[in-house]
């Protein structure tokens, strides 16, 4: 029987940059199921608080611990990037490329690319260099690069910025699928909207802190802090 991930466990953990705590303490666990909007104030630590999930960063204090041996844990999380991430290569070699990295055989992986191509709607631009995609078709690339893996946890940090609404829509459907797939999302975002859309639950970063957690359904109408209250009404939280 394989072992889950989960649940990851993040216990007094904080986040020191330049001599500067920017998160902390963070006290935290998230279970195997579920869509986690991370929504919070510009600054208030919603990327930092996925970098330090992910293991992109190191916790200077307390610990973020998985239910699994640390490497292990890592090969089945996926981050999508703010900016995603392409390299200099095909749309259709971008995609496969973590398969290819896993020792998938190359036949296979590029077979596998292609069903994603059609699954996000790039099939027309898999020959095409992949720098020469617009944003939404990026952001498309990325997800189709994180989910060809068909991985445990996926972290997107504000995965539809600067998209038109017709990208933001086919974004959050296939973040819907992966979902209902049984990968576990953790979402920061700013569309108040996407968080109701694809949310379980919503987790409200203040000032480098969790702030509030709860159930979508209950945060919006019923948000618990004066902080949240404020956040959701447009008021400046500072
Ligand atoms: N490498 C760094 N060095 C120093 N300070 C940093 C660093 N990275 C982040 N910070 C600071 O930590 C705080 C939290 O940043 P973070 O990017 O996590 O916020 P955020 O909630 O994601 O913001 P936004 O909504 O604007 O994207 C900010 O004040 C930021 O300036």
């Amino acid at each position: 029987m394989v072992t889950s991930i989960f649940p990851l466990q993040i216990r007094d953990a904080c986040l020191e940059k330049s001599g500067t705590q920017i998160i902390g303490p963070i006290n935290l666990e998230i279970l195997d199921r579920g869509c986690t909007v991370v929504v919070g104030p510009n600054g208030s630590g919603k990327t930092s608080l996925l970098r330090l999930m992910h293991g992109l960063e190191k916790a200077s204090q307390g610990y973020v611990k998985w239910n699994v041996p640390r490497a292990q844990a890592y090969a089945s999380q996926c981050y999508v990037f703010q900016t995603p991430v392409i390299m200099r290569r095909s749309v259709r070699d971008n995609i496969a490329y973590p398969l290819l990295l896993r020792g998938t055989q190359r036949k296979t992986a590029l077979k596998e690319a292609d069903k994603w191509l059609e699954n996000v709607g790039l099939e027309a631009s898999g020959e095409k260099k992949a720098h020469v995609l617009s944003g939404g078709e990026r952001q498309k690339l990325a997800l189709a690069r994180a989910l060809i893996t068909n991985p445990g946890i996926l972290f997107l940090d504000e995965p539809t910025t600067n998209l038109d609404g017709a990208s933001t829509k086919e974004i959050e459907r296939l973040i819907g699928q992966a979902q209902a797939a049984g990968t576990r999302i953790v979402m920061a975002t700013h569309d108040f909207g996407q968080a109701r859309r694809l949310g379980t639950d919503v987790l409200f970063m203040y000032r480098g802190r969790i702030h509030e957690i709860c159930a979508v359904d209950d945060f919006f109408p019923t948000p618990s802090t004066e902080e949240a209250r404020a956040f959701i009404g447009g008021e400046i939280v500072l």
